[in-house]
């Protein structure tokens, strides 16, 4: 019986004790330098890009999409299916930090 990671899958080659991939994770941090760098260079075929596009309202709306499909899949869905949930509103939720000009250190000074 393979090892269980906290979202509940089977934990794979390379991947660390707390459930982390060592060869396929990426942070929040790493994330956030990949999306502001797509804002700056834009490039085509860009979800970011478009996203950007669309303007703060958008995005919120987005956000707020994001966080009831977080809510519904905590209280109905699988350990898995809520953290996937979770990295979309992540992402989301990056995205419209960089709508507003926002730094990681702006957020994390309140945290
Ligand atoms: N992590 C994400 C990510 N999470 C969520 N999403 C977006 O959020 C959507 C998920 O929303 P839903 O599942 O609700 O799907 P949906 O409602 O059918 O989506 P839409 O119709 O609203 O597009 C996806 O279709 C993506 O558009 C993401 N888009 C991009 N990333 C990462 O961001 C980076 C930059 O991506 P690009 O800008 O596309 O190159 C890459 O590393 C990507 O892996």
């Amino acid at each position: 019986m393979p090892e269980r990671t906290a979202a509940g899958g089977p934990r794979g080659r390379g991947e660390q004790p707390d459930g982390l991939d060592s060869l396929h994770v990426k942070t929040f941090d790493a994330l956030f330098a990949e999306l502001s760098d797509k804002a700056l260079t834009r490039p085509a075929g860009s979800g970011t890009v478009l996203e950007l596009d669309a303007g703060v309202h958008a995005i919120g709306k987005k956000v707020v999409e994001e966080a009831a499909e977080v809510w519904m899949a905590a209280e109905h869905e699988s350990g898995e299916r809520t953290a996937e949930e979770i990295s979309q509103l992540l992402y989301h939720l990056q995205v419209l930090m960089i709508a507003r000009g926002l730094t990681l250190d702006d957020v994390y000074s309140h945290l």
